[in-house]
C-alpha cells in the first residue's frame, strides 16, 4: 500500500460520493488499506445513511474496480451532536442512526483490543435459521446470571435481531464518549443491532456493512467487565459467521461456541456445518443441544418426538463433540419469549428452566467462569432482575 494507492482511492470515493445523491453531507472518516482489503468509514446523515445502505452493492463494486483493492469492509457512522452529555442513541438529528458510532479516535478498535475486560465469549450458532437459537442463547445467558456470573448478551443476528423482543426491551441504548452503553435488562449487559434500527432496515444490509456493525457491536459498546459474554450469531455459515468467530476466537483462548439444533436430519447436517466452521477458526465447539427435544402435552404431560428423537446426542458422539443437553418443544418456551420474560426467570422451576441451568452450570465448568457476582440482598435469589 502506497500514499498514492490511498489518495487515489479517496478520489474514487468522492467521485462515487459526489455522482450519487442524496450524499451531500458524508465525508470520509477514515480509509485504510491493507493487502488489498480496504475499510472505508463514512460519516453521514440519518438520510445519507439510508440512501448509502441501498447502493452499498454498487459502491462496493466501484471500489473493488480500483487496482490496489481486492475487498471492501464499509461502516457507517451518523454526525454526532454538539453536546457531550448522554445522548439516547438515534435521537441525533430527530433520527436512528443506522450505524453505530465509533470513538473519536479514529479507526475501529483492532482484534485484540476487542471486548477487553471480558473473561470469556460464547458464541451460540446454528447451522440453519429457526431451530431456536436465540431462545437458547437469551435463556443460557439469563441462567448463567441467576448462577451469578457478570453476564453480556450481544445480539449479534443482524439480519434479524430478535432480542429487544424476547426480553420486552424497547429502551435506545445512550452514547457516551462516542461508545454505546449496553442497556441493563434482567441483570446483564445487553446489546442488539434492534436496539438501533428497524428489523426491516437491518434484514436489506449488504455483507460489507454487515460486518462493519458487527465489529462496532463489539468494539464500540462499552461492556465494562464481564464473565461471560453470549453473542447470539446470525444463522448460517456464511462470511458474516467466519469472520466474525474469528474476531471472537484472536480475542481470548478461553472462547468456545455452543451449536443448537433440532433432532431432524437437515438440521444435523447444517449443524455439522458448523462444527466444520468453528474448526475453521480455532473455536473450540463446547457442545451440541439438542432444541425442540420432543414435544410434551401441556394436558396429559405425553412425550411425542415431533422431529425424531435423540438425533443430536448422535451426532455430537459421531463428531466427538459433547452433547449439552435436550430441550423440549414447549409451549411455556415460546409463550415467554413472546412476552419478553425468558421462561428460566419467569418459572425458574419449570423443568425446562432446570435443563438450561444445567447447560449453563457445565458452561461455566468448562470455561472456569465463576459465579461470583452477589445477588442484591433484597431480591429473592428467584426472583427476575430488571
Ligand atoms: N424449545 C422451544 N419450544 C417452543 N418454542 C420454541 C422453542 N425454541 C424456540 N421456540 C420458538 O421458535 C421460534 C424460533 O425461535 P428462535 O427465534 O429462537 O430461532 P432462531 O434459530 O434464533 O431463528 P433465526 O435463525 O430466525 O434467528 C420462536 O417463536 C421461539 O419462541
Amino acid at each position: 500500500m502506497t500514499a498514492s494507492d490511498i489518495s487515489s482511492l479517496k478520489d474514487h470515493v468522492a467521485r462515487f460520493l459526489t455522482s450519487h445523491g442524496p450524499t451531500e453531507q458524508t465525508t470520509i472518516e477514515a480509509l485504510t488499506l491493507e493487502d488489498g482489503h480496504a475499510h472505508l468509514i463514512l460519516r453521514t446523515t440519518a438520510q445519507g445513511a439510508a440512501f448509502l445502505q441501498q447502493a452499498s452493492t454498487t459502491l462496493e463494486e466501484q471500489v473493488t474496480q480500483h487496482p490496489a483493492v481486492s475487498s471492501l469492509t464499509l461502516s457507517l457512522t451518523a454526525h454526532r451532536p454538539a453536546s457531550r452529555q448522554p445522548e439516547r442513541a438515534g435521537a441525533a438529528e430527530g433520527h436512528r442512526p443506522l450505524a453505530l458510532g465509533k470513538r473519536p479516535t479514529g479507526r475501529s478498535a483492532p482484534p485484540e483490543a476487542c471486548l477487553p475486560d471480558v473473561k470469556a465469549v460464547i458464541a451460540v450458532a446454528s447451522g440453519k435459521g429457526g431451530v431456536g437459537k436465540s431462545t437458547t442463547a437469551v435463556n443460557l445467558a439469563c441462567s448463567l446470571a441467576r448462577l451469578g456470573a457478570r453476564t453480556g448478551l450481544l445480539d449479534a443476528d443482524i439480519y434479524g435481531p430478535s432480542l429487544p423482543h424476547m426480553l420486552g426491551e424497547d429502551q435506545k441504548p445512550t452514547v457516551e464518549d462516542g461508545r454505546l452503553r449496553p442497556l441493563e435488562r434482567w441483570g446483564m449487559e445487553t446489546m442488539s443491532i434492534g436496539y438501533l434500527v428497524e428489523k426491516e432496515q437491518a434484514m436489506i444490509w449488504r455483507g460489507p456493512m454487515v460486518m462493519g456493525a458487527l465489529t462496532q457491536l463489539m468494539s464500540d459498546v462499552s461492556w465494562g467487565t464481564l464473565d461471560v459474554l453470549v453473542v447470539d450469531l446470525p444463522p448460517g455459515t456464511g462470511d458474516a459467521q467466519l469472520t466474525l468467530t474469528r474476531k471472537l476466537s484472536d480475542r481470548l483462548q478461553a472462547d468456545g461456541a455452543v451449536i443448537v439444533s433440532t433432532p431432524q436430519d437437515i438440521a444435523l447436517l447444517d449443524a455439522r456445518r458448523g462444527v466444520t466452521l468453528f474448526e475453521k477458526t480455532g473455536t473450540p465447539v463446547l457442545g451440541l443441544i439438542e432444541n425442540m427435544s420432543y414435544f410434551c402435552c401441556p394436558h396429559c404431560q405425553e412425550k411425542t418426538d415431533l422431529f425424531g428423537h435423540g438425533g443430536a446426542r448422535k451426532e455430537a458422539e459421531a463428531l466427538n463433540i459433547p452433547f449439552l443437553g435436550e430441550i423440549p418443544l414447549l409451549r411455556d418456551i415460546r409463550c415467554s419469549a413472546d412476552e419478553g420474560t425468558p421462561l428460566v426467570l419467569r418459572d425458574p422451576e419449570h423443568p425446562a428452566s432446570q435443563a438450561y441451568r444445567a447447560i449453563a452450570r457445565t458452561l461455566m465448568d468448562k470455561l472456569a467462569i465463576s459465579g461470583q457476582q452477589a445477588a442484591p440482598s433484597s431480591r429473592h435469589p428467584d426472583q427476575p432482575m430488571k
